[in-house]
């Protein structure tokens, strides 16, 4: 299989050897995690709350997702100093702890130049976002025992450094105080790997997109288990059926947590292979605000059609999973009867057809991620014209999902979508405008993201055939 200029991508895992590996020179026992993202956040970056407004009456007919295009496409770095508190201090910039503030979480490549520093004690945990282009970042004021960080997969590159003094996991998004001048440093081997693969061009829109996206954080020291008070709640969710419009149904709550588990564990197994996740850009080089994942066939944003491998890099798909195939025959069955049972008139109209998909996209969208409204229309004429549905499954954070039968964002319904729930679109609703407006942070179920270590953000597949 030709890989194209994207070969080192499959020996990635395992291989893309050196790729974002972190380094923390330090000197005591605290753990720090870098988490480094190029992806669909920073595109986001300059817009309202969560993204409303964005990409407003702009869908142009044939993109299928016309308004995700961002021009900000710097990358971010997020730090997690884990039981410390930190202060980012840009070099050149008084430490003066009420000064920096504004450069946390907003820092951007161009301001940080070479090198980033932060301060702190050991008290609290603190997040800190900054660009990834730095060379150097030094963490102050942490007694820090570098372990190594590995940008394991690529765009968000998850750096855990372990606390070896506590034992105690570290993920937390506290915002940054200042004092003490204890110092770690970080150094970014990414970098130089990178430079080396690229001949210099770090950072490039091509390089970081295609490097390797894992589903899963790593894995922290110590993992809180949820309560059971929590786990039992989280499984007295109701399953519900709604018939939304003619040929549009929401199946609410219907993936068990153990369907959910499964379905995450495949996605990031097959998000790391080859074919795996990658952060897919249009023509013009914008880049989605999304993950994607394609199995069956791929899907290419370039020239809106599907295809046997990647042009990107000449990867194969992967299959989709016999597990997944069968849930959705369950689900299409399932709305079918649904709609039977609400409509009295059943003269095949209201109908959903049914389908064996051959084709799924897998999105992931981190907290800022977002789609723009778009039709699913590059299946075969056939395939719309019969109607055949597309079915959609969320799992991870819920999202604001839009859709109806114009294009403006003013224009469409919105219903949330959670964890486990399905819609399907066939039938007389099959060409509906639809896209995710916005994700709401931290409301994936608990039980899930322990059993699975699944990222802070939601996974959707659309199945279709074609
Ligand atoms: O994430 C979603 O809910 C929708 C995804 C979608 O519309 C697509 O991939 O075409
Ligand atoms: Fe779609």
């Amino acid at each position: 299989m030709n890989h194209g200029g994207y070969g080192g991508r499959r020996g990635s895992r395992g291989g893309y050897p050196a790729t974002g590996q972190w380094v923390f020179r330090q000197k005591s026992e605290i753990s720090v995690a870098v988490d480094s993202s190029l992806d669909e956040s920073s595109g986001n970056r300059g817009r309202g709350s969560r993204g409303r407004g964005r990409g407003r009456g702009t869908i142009s007919r044939s993109p299928r997702y016309s308004s995700r295009y961002g021009n900000d496409q710097h990358s971010r770095m997020q730090l997690y100093v884990k039981k410390s508190n930190v202060k980012l201090v840009e070099e050149g910039v008084q430490e003066d702890g009420k000064s920096h503030e504004p450069i946390i979480g907003s820092a951007k490549l161009p301001d940080l130049g070479a090198g980033l520093k932060l301060s702190g004690d050991n008290k609290d945990l603190s997040k800190l976002s900054a660009s990834s282009s730095s060379k150097n970042t030094s963490l102050s004021g942490c007694s820090f025992v570098s372990r190594e960080c590995e940008d394991t997969y690529g765009a968000r590159m998850g750096c855990d450094v372990v606390n070896r003094m506590k034992d105690v996991s570290l993920s937390c998004q506290e915002s940054v105080s200042s004092s003490s001048n204890q110092k770690i440093e970080v150094s970014s081997v990414e970098d130089h790997n990178s430079a080396r693969k690229s001949g210099g061009a770090l950072n490039s829109s091509n390089e970081s997109s295609m490097r390797p996206f894992d589903l899963f954080l790593e894995k922290s020291v110590m993992v809180l288990k949820p309560s059971l008070l929590v786990q039992g709640k989280e499984r007295r969710k109701e399953t519900k059926g709604i018939v939304i419009r003619p040929g549009m149904v929401l199946l609410k709550n219907y993936l068990s947590i153990n369907d959910q588990v499964m379905i995450v564990n495949k996605c990031r197994e097959l998000g790391l292979g080859e074919g795996g996740f990658y952060q897919p850009g249009y023509r013009n080089g914008a880049l989605l605000h999304l993950k994607m994942l394609c199995l069956g066939k791929n899907w290419d944003p370039q020239t809106y059609q599907y295809g046997e491998t990647r042009t990107v890099d000449g990867s194969s798909p992967p299959k989709i999973p016999v597990e997944f195939s069968q849930l959705v025959e369950k689900t299409i069955k399932e709305s079918q009867s649904l709609v039977a049972t609400n409509s009295k008139k059943m003269n095949g109209e209201d109908g959903i057809p049914s389908m064996s998909p051959d084709i799924c996209i897998v999105n992931f969208y981190t907290s800022t991620g977002r789609l723009g409204l778009h039709q699913d229309k590059d299946e075969s004429k056939e395939s719309i014209r019969k109607g055949l549905p597309v079915v959609s499954f969320s799992i991870g954070d819920s999202a604001e999902f839009l859709y109806g039968d114009q294009r403006g964002d003013d224009k469409a319904e919105m219903v949330v979508l959670e964890s486990g729930d399905v819609v399907l679109f066939g039938g007389k609703s099959r060409n509906i405008f639809h896209g995710v407006r916005s994700i709401y942070k931290d409301t994936a179920p608990k039980v899930l993201v322990q059993q699975t270590n699944l990222r802070p953000g939601r996974l959707n597949l659309t199945f279709r055939q074609y």
